[in-house]
């Protein structure tokens, strides 16, 4: 773990499952390979997974088993370690390449913009020539203009200790937000391209999907049934991502789904048992799969290991925490802003509430930052897409790295000016509608909001979510302590998946989940009596497309020629000038 990160405590944990195909999972890491420093559940850093993933090999080859490594994406935009730095990425790529991860995809984050893309292809690509897939992710030479695979489109290969033959594929979901130096081709067309064909006719032990795309979302099941079709007897594992949730699922009893959470909270685990082989595989043959979600803390790695603080750190996991402080150190992340007078929640506590993120957003910072000098005093609506917000603020210390494990994005504020007040005080009601009017493909209005919630749709709250409660270790080691001084037991996940209510590998006490609207919306210069006739309609960019969409329903004939910049600097800027002249310099 790095300097100063907060140190975990012992709770009650479930064990690990091995089988004879093992795999540790990653997604969704978006930068936080420093691990959280603030939080000790999830404290272990890159170097720390690196020393896992060691042992845990060293152990499958002492058993004759086999253990492959799976990243699955969105490795990018999200903490100050990649963001920080010019060009972004600076210290992440030499940091992130330390891991020997045996397959690894792109997720949508390496291709909102160009050079991000661009270096996707220049450093990630190369530094994991045989084991990156993109199955159906197309890059553009900048020079040539040459359309050319991202990667190669599947991978075959055979394990070290048993060789199973496993044919792997590497997808994105249908994502449309990408520039223009990518083209992602729908998974649907993709499946019925002659070389995934030819692929599903190789001769396979097992297949192996990696996707950034969510377990539920209808691309895997594409995939699913397409393999399926003409392997009824092979397993078929999954592994996915985007979402941000721990979430697992079987298409059916021979084929087994897992998706790993988000931000370096998780390192996923999945095996499968049986008789592997495709000479045995038969109608009878039985596999049986197991998950665990892996809290990321040194607690918990030393008790999977079964070593400790001094046998635990490889001298290469010790390495790569180094290369970590240094990077932290030279990009200045603990450089401090303000003090944040209290926590903030994105889905912690109620919206609108004293704790909310976005409350705090509409009502103190919206309203003080989102001004044109020019029409300072035209009363306005200005909108932002909750999806814009990344992360709680702890209360403390808001630094550099807070900056962009908040707001990664470089989303500024547009607006149409004079909009019939008639009009746009509508938007908001059909940005945030529930789905009716603009429900599915690239312009789901789910895709403004948090991704967690193309999951959760309703408010999961708990009867005593305080961290008071105590555990039902009945059937669960206690670490540290005996079971009749049980540890109290800190707040964390509790997943249900279609599997049960087991996969968490900590036992935890229950955190409230509250749904949050698409978008909030601040009113700002509005007359104190009475209705303006027009107002300045000022919304980030990120989410033109809805609000034109909306206005044209509502009758206002606008297209982007009518969207103007509002005014300089990001979101992201713009909040953190607001924080260093409200908050307290020190805590
Ligand atoms: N400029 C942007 C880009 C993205 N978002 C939000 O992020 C969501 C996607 O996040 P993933 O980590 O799941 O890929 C997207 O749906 C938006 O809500 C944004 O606000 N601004």
């Amino acid at each position: 773990a790095q300097p100063g990160a907060a140190q975990p405590v012992p709770a009650p944990m479930r064990d690990l499952v091995w089988g004879k195909l093992n795999f540790l999972h990653t997604t969704d890491t978006h930068g936080w390979h420093a691990g959280h420093l603030q939080e000790p559940q999830y404290s272990a850093d890159w170097g720390d997974y690196v020393s896992f993933a060691e042992h845990m090999r060293a152990k499958a080859d002492r058993d004759g088993v086999d253990l492959l490594l799976v990243d699955t994406g969105d490795r990018v935009e999200g903490n100050g370690l990649y963001d920080a730095s010019d060009p972004k990425g600076k210290y992440y790529y030499d940091i992130y390449r330390e891991q020997a991860v045996d397959l690894i995809c792109t997720g949508n984050h390496e291709l909102y913009v160009a050079s991000t893309a661009d270096r996707e292809h220049q450093r990630t690509v190369p530094n994991f020539r045989q084991n990156y897939i993109a199955s159906n992710l197309d890059y553009v030479d900048p020079e040539s203009g040459e359309r050319m695979p991202m990667a190669q489109r599947y991978r075959k290969f055979q394990t070290k200790n048993q060789k199973l033959d496993v044919v792997a594929f590497g997808f994105l979901f249908d994502f449309t937000g990408n520039a223009n130096n990518t083209v992602v081709q729908p998974v649907e067309e993709t499946v019925q391209e002659q070389w995934f064909q030819d692929a599903i006719r190789e001769e396979a032990d097992v297949f192996v999907v990696i996707g950034h795309v969510g377990v539920h979302m209808p691309e895997f099941r594409t995939i699913f049934r397409a393999i399926r079709k003409q392997n009824p007897l092979a397993p078929i594992l999954f592994f996915g991502g985007h979402v941000h949730v721990r979430d697992a699922t079987a298409y059916d009893s021979r084929s087994f789904a897992v998706a790993s959470g988000r931000y370096f909270e998780t390192i996923g685990w999945m095996s499968v048992d049986g008789e592997l082989e495709r000479t045995a595989h038969s109608e009878d043959a039985d596999f049986s799969f197991h998950r665990r979600y892996i809290d990321n803390n040194l607690v918990g790695l030393h008790y999977h290991t079964g070593l400790n603080e001094s046998t635990f750190p490889t001298e290469h996991g010790r390495n790569v925490s180094a290369m970590i402080t240094k990077a932290r150190d030279e990009l200045k992340l603990d450089q401090t802003f303000g003090c944040a007078p209290k926590t903030l929640w994105m889905s912690r506590s109620p919206y609108p509430g004293k704790d909310s993120i976005y409350s705090w957003l509409e009502n103190e910072v919206l309203p003080d930052v989102a001004v044109n000098s020019s029409r300072g005093d035209v009363p306005r609506l200005v909108i932002l897409n909750t999806g814009a917000i990344r992360f709680d603020i702890f209360k403390g210390p808001f630094t550099r790295d807070t900056t962009y494990i908040v707001s990664p994005f470089l989303s500024a504020f547009t607006y149409i000016p004079n909009v019939p007040y008639r009009i746009a005080r509508k938007v908001i009601k059909l940005l945030n509608s529930a789905g009716k009017i603009m429900e599915s493909g690239p312009m789901d209005n789910r895709f403004m909001a948090i991704p967690e919630q193309l999951v959760i749709h309703e408010d999961i709250v708990h009867e005593s979510p305080a961290a008071d409660a105590y555990a039902d270790a009945f059937g669960q080691k206690p670490l540290g302590g005996s079971a009749e001084k049980r540890p109290r037991l800190t707040e964390g996940y509790t997943t249900k998946d279609d599997i049960g209510s087991d996969g968490d590998d900590t036992v935890h006490a229950p955190v409230n989940f509250y749904v949050v609207p698409n978008c909030v919306q601040a009113e700002v210069e509005f007359p104190t009596d009475g209705e303006p006739e027009t107002v300045d309609l000022v919304f980030l960019d990120f989410i033109t497309p809805w609000v034109l969409m909306a206005l044209r329903l509502l009758g206002g004939e606008y297209s982007q020629k009518d969207v103007q910049p509002y005014i300089e600097g990001t979101l992201t800027g713009l909040m953190t000038g607001w924080i260093e002249k409200n908050w307290p310099k020190d805590c």
